[in-house]
């Protein structure tokens, strides 16, 4: 089901935003992550929307674009990206880019264990200042996601911790400018991750589900997705609740993770991906032609004989199990070429 948090109610809020004076709208929420562990402190929506304005007011704190700081100013929001990632008591949660913690703040307030890499330094300073009496953000690393060494770090915040979970659940309102990145890093680690819950623009999110091959926005990435993970389509986030606005909506989606035992079956995961993203180099072109660095024209077309495809296929005739059995089929082929030439 898709929902919608609509702009209505929030467009004065977002005009207001604008001025830096803090919204009087807003629903009430619990905040316990400036508390100890207990989550008995109880402020609302306000409190969170205080803490970013006092955050960007402060020197040096004005959001930076280059780093995507659009910053989440409906703590409903981020209670529903909480509910829509099933956060139990106990959970481990790597975020990705706090800011000024307010999204933090629900986690804790869901129970979770939040592990957090922020790369503005800034931002480290005040979400750790903010959090430094709660126990249950153990580590906050300047750092940039991308260049992060995921499982090093985790693994010996998890031994610190001593937490009997062995799977990590992923929760970020992402910088939009590095989804991409941040998807193909994250995907393929389904034996660290149980979940990835992510806000991102409206139209990635879009992009990302659309798995048909008759659609517009089928690609690589889609392709990337299913083979990785089951991805949900969440609820769309409006722009207007984010300060400042960026220029698009975003949408909570949820990816949730496979283990390597549940992948298609192929011959080898990175030939299959170099198969897929030679396909879609030229849209237009016909397989036989795009993948001609890999196999000959005979080769790709006797493929796709055997797997029921016409021979002059482009790669958006051909559907997911299609390129599995593709790939599978060309593969086979190769191993039955050279052992003609080792049998000659
Ligand atoms: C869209 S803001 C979200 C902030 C906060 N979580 C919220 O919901 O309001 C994205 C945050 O990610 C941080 N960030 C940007 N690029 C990053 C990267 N490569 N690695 C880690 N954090 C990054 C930004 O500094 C910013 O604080």
């Amino acid at each position: 089901m898709i929902r919608s948090h609509g702009a209505i109610a929030l467009a004065s809020f977002a005009s207001k935003c604008d001025e830096l004076v803090p919204c009087r709208g807003a629903k009430c929420s619990i905040s316990c992550g400036a508390t100890s562990s207990s989550s008995s402190s109880s402020s609302n929506s306000s409190e969170n929307y205080r803490r970013t304005l006092e955050a960007l007011k402060s020197k040096n704190r004005r959001p930076k674009r280059w780093l995507g700081q659009n910053y989440m100013v409906n703590s409903n929001i981020n209670d529903e990206i909480v509910r829509a990632a099933e956060i139990q008591p106990g959970d481990l949660v790597l975020e990705i880019g706090p800011g000024t913690g307010a999204l933090t703040d629900s986690l804790l307030c869901a129970g979770a264990y939040v592990i957090a890499v922020e790369k503005d330094p800034d931002m480290v300073s005040l979400v750790s200042e903010r959090f430094k009496d709660n126990p249950r953000v153990k580590v906050l690393f300047q750092d940039d996601i991308l260049k992060w060494h995921i499982r090093l770090h985790l693994s010996n915040w998890m031994e610190t911790i001593k937490s009997p979970s062995k799977l990590v659940k992923v929760v970020s309102n992402l910088p939009f400018n590095i989804t991409t990145d941040v998807v193909k890093k994250l995907l393929p680690m389904g034996d660290l991750f149980s979940n990835v819950v992510l806000l991102l623009q409206d139209e990635a999110a879009a992009r990302f589900i659309d798995d048909s091959p008759k659609g517009d926005e089928y690609r690589p990435i889609s392709i990337f997705i299913r083979f990785f993970s089951e991805m949900e389509y969440k609820f769309k986030v409006d722009r207007l609740n984010f300060f400042p606005p960026p220029p698009v909506n975003g949408a909570v989606v949820s990816f949730s993770l496979k283990d390597s035992s549940q992948y298609p079956e192929v011959k080898s995961v990175k030939r299959f991906f170099t198969l897929v993203n030679s396909a879609f180099t030229g849209k237009r072109k016909m397989l036989r032609t795009s993948l001609r660095h890999l196999y000959s024209s005979s080769e790709v077309e006797n493929a796709l004989c055997s797997i029921g495809v016409v021979e002059t296929a482009r790669p958006h005739q051909l559907s997911f199990s299609q390129f599995v059995n593709l790939h599978n089929t060309l593969a086979a082929q190769s191993v039955t070429e050279m052992d003609k030439m080792g049998n000659a």
